[in-house]
């Protein structure tokens, strides 16, 4: 035990050297990563002795440790910078969201509208439709009431060619020769007082009568509601009647000197243009329109669109038959389609170019003819169709002169044998017929002689027969003479049975052209009275009594 005692003790005392040793190596490793700390940290001097690597590997550390520092430093500044960014961004977002969502629902509100809009656009359409039925129906059974021949009368403002030459008053520039006054809408009063004369003091009843002022437009407006019944299948004449230079020509074609002012247009070319609106509005059955224009010259009749290298001053002759089915047709008539007021009125002015004038004493430009303008609607109904289409024929209404069945393909011009509805579409027509009729004149008045004498004569005795027509329809004649003249036998389909008829009287308000005057208003009392079904009977008295007024 003694000996493991020492030996032991030795053995610590070993370890107690040893120990003493570990710690002074560990005094030692302290001081000197003292040194090296504060080495690296700058506040030692390298000693010269140091190894240069180690001193630049240091300097390297302390380089790297500033970069580190300085980039920490930017990263913080650009990761503040990006995070306001950010921000911003996100409340741009969010007010665009707001800003998108207003929009939607504007839109919604707009889109709601429009349907609102559309629905209603749909409910005005479906009353105008209505409307449109109504006012047609309305249309026709006035037209019913008031009779198929309508008289309107226009007086023309008076111009030096009323007064006589020698007249005094003229040269004292009065008008007090004004002899004829619309006293208002449907009146109009002759009063002429003149000393060696007996009083006249008349009045007349038209269904209009227009005063000298009163402009083309009024006429026309008067006369447009007429033009619907073309698209229900009616033939439909309009006519201008009246004494040489009371402004017939002037009422239906325009003033003599071209004029670009729309307001001067006559009724023809308004009355196209018209038809030609109404036709857009509905365009249903494929409508074909063709005109032709023809003229009655001492009783022979000239088709004025023929193209004939011989006849450059004039129409070529043509004559006018009764069909089969008792319609009137002009055989060979040059029929021109036209799908615009513009190529109709090239059409137009071709034609008027032949028309046969001469000078007299009362106008110096009088028409030696009489123009009639024939404007056809052609349209293709289904038979299976139900709705009234224009000329379709309605249960428990007479059959119009207008229908005709043909193929589908061939389009039958007015007057021609009807053809077997082997197709599926029934072809209906109208005719729309503007006549411009010569003027009534007295020969010594109108100081004619020679040609256009026998001219005078023609066309007095055409007015006469047309008078007689008027005369024997007025009066339910058995029999109307319509073949005593052309112009009677030409307009026979729009004179007579269910055609409408306006017959425009035109007269001079001068006192130098009452008996003329007095003579037209008398023509035109008279075809007032042609009312289907209502005509008055009268005594053989007063007939005799409006004949002599009619020739005075
Ligand atoms: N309402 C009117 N306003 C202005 N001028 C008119 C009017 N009516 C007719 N005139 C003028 O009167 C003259 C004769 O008119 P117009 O040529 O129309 O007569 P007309 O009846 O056709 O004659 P005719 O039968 O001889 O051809 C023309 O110079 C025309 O410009």
């Amino acid at each position: 035990k003694e000996e493991r005692i020492v030996e032991l003790e030795t053995e610590n005392a070993i370890l107690h050297l040893k120990l003493a040793e570990y710690q002074e190596r560990v005094g030692r490793s302290r001081r000197e990563a003292t040194w090296f700390y504060a080495l690296l940290n700058g506040q030692q001097q390298w000693p010269s002795s140091a190894h240069p690597a180690l001193v630049q590997i240091c300097h390297l550390i302390q380089k790297l440790k500033q970069d580190v520092k300085d980039f920490r430093s930017s990263f913080l500044d650009l990761l503040s910078s990006c995070q306001a960014q950010y921000q911003e961004q996100l409340s741009n977002m969010a007010a665009a969201i707001r800003r998108a969502q207003l929009s939607t629902e504007n839109l919604q509100a707009c889109q709601s509208e429009i349907l609102h809009l559309q629905l209603s656009l749909k409910e005005m359409d479906m009353r105008y439709h209505v409307e449109k039925q109504r006012r047609r129906e309305l249309h026709n059974t006035l037209v019913e009431l008031k009779g198929n021949i309508r008289v309107h009368c226009r007086i023309r403002p008076l111009l030096p060619l009323d007064c006589e030459l020698d007249d005094p008053i003229l040269q004292n520039g009065s008008d007090s020769r004004e002899v004829a006054h619309a006293v208002d809408e449907e009146t109009i009063l002759v009063r002429c007082d003149r000393p060696g004369h007996p009083l006249i003091n008349k009045t007349y009843n038209f269904e209009r009568v227009y005063g000298p002022a009163e402009p083309q437009t009024a006429v026309f407006a008067d006369v447009c509601p007429l033009l619907t019944s073309l698209l229900d299948g009616y033939n439909v004449c309009i006519m201008a009647y009246g004494q040489t230079g009371s402004g017939k020509s002037y009422t239906m074609l325009g003033p003599e000197l071209p004029s670009d002012a729309h307001s001067d247009l006559g009724l023809i070319p308004r009355a196209v243009e018209e038809f030609f609106r109404l036709i857009s509005e509905n365009p249903s059955g494929s409508p074909k329109v063709d005109v032709s224009i023809l003229e009655i010259y001492n009783n022979d009749i000239f088709d004025l669109l023929a193209k004939d290298s011989s006849t450059v001053v004039s129409g070529v002759k043509r004559d006018v038959v009764t069909t089969q089915d008792g319609c009137t047709e002009v055989p060979l008539l040059t029929r021109g389609a036209i799908t615009s007021v513009l190529e109709f009125m090239e059409l137009f002015h071709q034609g008027l170019r032949l028309r046969a004038k001469n000078p007299t004493l009362v106008h110096a430009d009088s028409s030696r003819s009489h123009l009639i303008v024939t404007v056809t609607l052609t349209t293709a109904t289904s038979l299976a169709s139900t709705d009234q289409q224009p000329g379709q024929t309605l249960p428990g209404k007479r059959t119009r002169a207008s229908e005709r069945w043909s193929s589908a393909h061939q389009a039958s011009p007015p007057g021609s044998v009807p053809v077997d509805p082997v197709g599926s579409r029934k072809q209906v027509w109208s005719r729309l017929q503007l006549v411009d009729l010569a003027g009534s004149e007295c020969a010594g008045m109108s100081g004619v002689t020679g040609l256009a004498l026998r001219e005078t004569s023609f066309i007095n005795r055409s007015l006469a027969a047309l008078a007689d027509v008027l005369g024997a329809l007025s009066e339910h004649r058995g029999h109307i003479p319509y073949r005593n003249s052309k112009l009677t036998h030409l307009l026979q389909d729009s004179i007579g049975g269910d055609a409408k008829l306006l017959v425009i009287l035109c007269v001079s308000p001068g006192q130098k052209h009452v008996a003329e005057t007095l003579q037209s208003l008398g023509f035109g009392t008279r075809a007032r009275q042609v009312k289907r079904g209502q005509a008055r009977k009268k005594s053989p008295h007063s007939q005799i009594r409006e004949w002599c007024l009619g020739s005075a």
